[in-house]
């Protein structure tokens, strides 16, 4: 027995009728950590979510929960909780009935899980707006009263699909700290599905890269966004450059792109190129280029270097890198 509350997917295979939508995944997720399924629509992340949390069963494989094989599991005997898109509250109850609500199905009396509510509304700093219902709440604090009705059955492992998804820009950036600090204070796992390459950098300790219901590439952040294996995640992950070479498809940053106006001795790291347009973003100021091999690349300067020396389209450069700076892709 794993004393440690470790995910493990092994195996894990989802089908609708004829169609694959999670195409046997091995995943270990390490008990205490945040992990996002990070992918385009449809790449399989949902299922894998609703697979873990029992909402979903799994056509083959098996999912083990700190050594216990819960695959086959009912929901609420998994010691996992979800917390949904748009937090899906009801709306004709308060904050407290609202958090409350799965220790009533479990037929816990109402004193009771009145208590263990507002104890958990008071740990999201909400206890004072309990009787407040859904809509008398802000988008944040209808997210923490969501947490709350997540955390009060004393899930292992915390699933959230989506859920900064239904904010505003501003908002987003607010709860997705929010959350990220209660994952840390609770030292709870959290798996979070999401779309966005950003939200999974920012949150994620491991991230997974999922696409067509495979796993593509899974590490740290900082791992996957520093080495892609592959032409996939270069691309989904953003802020490369996928160029042919004499080594075959290469990653390279665009900001560990250089641009020269002499050219450069003809070799592996040196493409020659023309400027199409130029775009101030503030910090720095990002350049489309169009060369023979690579119809269309990028190359990011700081808004200073671009300043001492502006490029115009039309101007014919000569872009280059360090030879370490170029990750092979898997074919
Ligand atoms: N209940 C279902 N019946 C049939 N096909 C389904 C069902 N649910 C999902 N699918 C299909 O399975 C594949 C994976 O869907 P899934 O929802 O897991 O992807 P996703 O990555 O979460 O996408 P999104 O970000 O759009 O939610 C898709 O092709 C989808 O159309």
């Amino acid at each position: 027995m794993n004393p440690r509350t470790d995910l493990e997917l092994v195996h894990l295979v989802k089908r609708y009728g004829d169609a694959v939508a999670v195409a046997g995944i091995d995943l270990k997720i390490a008990a205490g950590s945040y992990c996002c399924l990070l992918g385009p629509s449809g790449c399989g992340k949902t299922s894998t979510l609703r697979m873990i949390a029992g909402h979903e069963l799994a056509s083959e494989g098996d999912i083990v929960l700190g050594g216990r094989n819960i695959t086959n599991l009912p929901a609420s005997e998994r010691g996992t909780a979800m917390m949904f898109q748009s937090y899906a509250l009801f709306p004709h109850l308060s904050a407290l009935d609202n958090v409350a609500f799965s220790l009533k199905m479990r037929g816990v009396d109402k004193a009771a899980r009145q208590k263990k509510a507002a104890d958990l509304l008071e740990r999201v700093s909400l206890g004072h707006l309990a009787h407040r219902k859904p809509a008398e709440l802000s988008g944040g604090q209808q997210q923490r009263v969501a947490l709350a009705r997540a955390l009060i059955t004393e899930p292992k492992v915390l699933l959230l699909d989506e859920p900064l998804s239904a904010l505003d820009p501003f908002l987003r950036i607010k709860m997705r700290a929010e959350l990220k600090g209660w994952q840390t204070s609770l030292g709870m796992t959290f798996i979070h599905v999401t779309h966005s390459q950003e939200e999974a950098m920012a949150l994620a300790d491991q991230v997974v890269v999922m696409s067509q219901g495979r796993i593509e590439q899974d590490g740290s952040p900082h791992s996957v966004f520093n080495a892609p294996r592959s032409e996939f995640v270069a691309r989904f992950m953003g802020g490369h450059n996928v160029i042919p070479s004499s080594r075959g498809l290469v990653a390279v940053r665009a900001d560990k792109t250089r641009l020269s106006r002499d050219p450069l001795p003809a070799g592996d790291t040196v493409l020659p190129a023309t400027v199409r347009a130029t775009e101030y973003q503030g910090t720095y100021v990002l350049l489309t280029l169009h060369s023979a091999a690579v119809d269309e690349f990028n190359v990011v300067l700081p808004e200073a270097a671009f300043e001492a020396q502006p490029w115009q389209p039309g101007d014919s450069a000569c872009a280059h890198w360090d030879a370490a700076d170029m990750h092979p892709l898997a074919a």
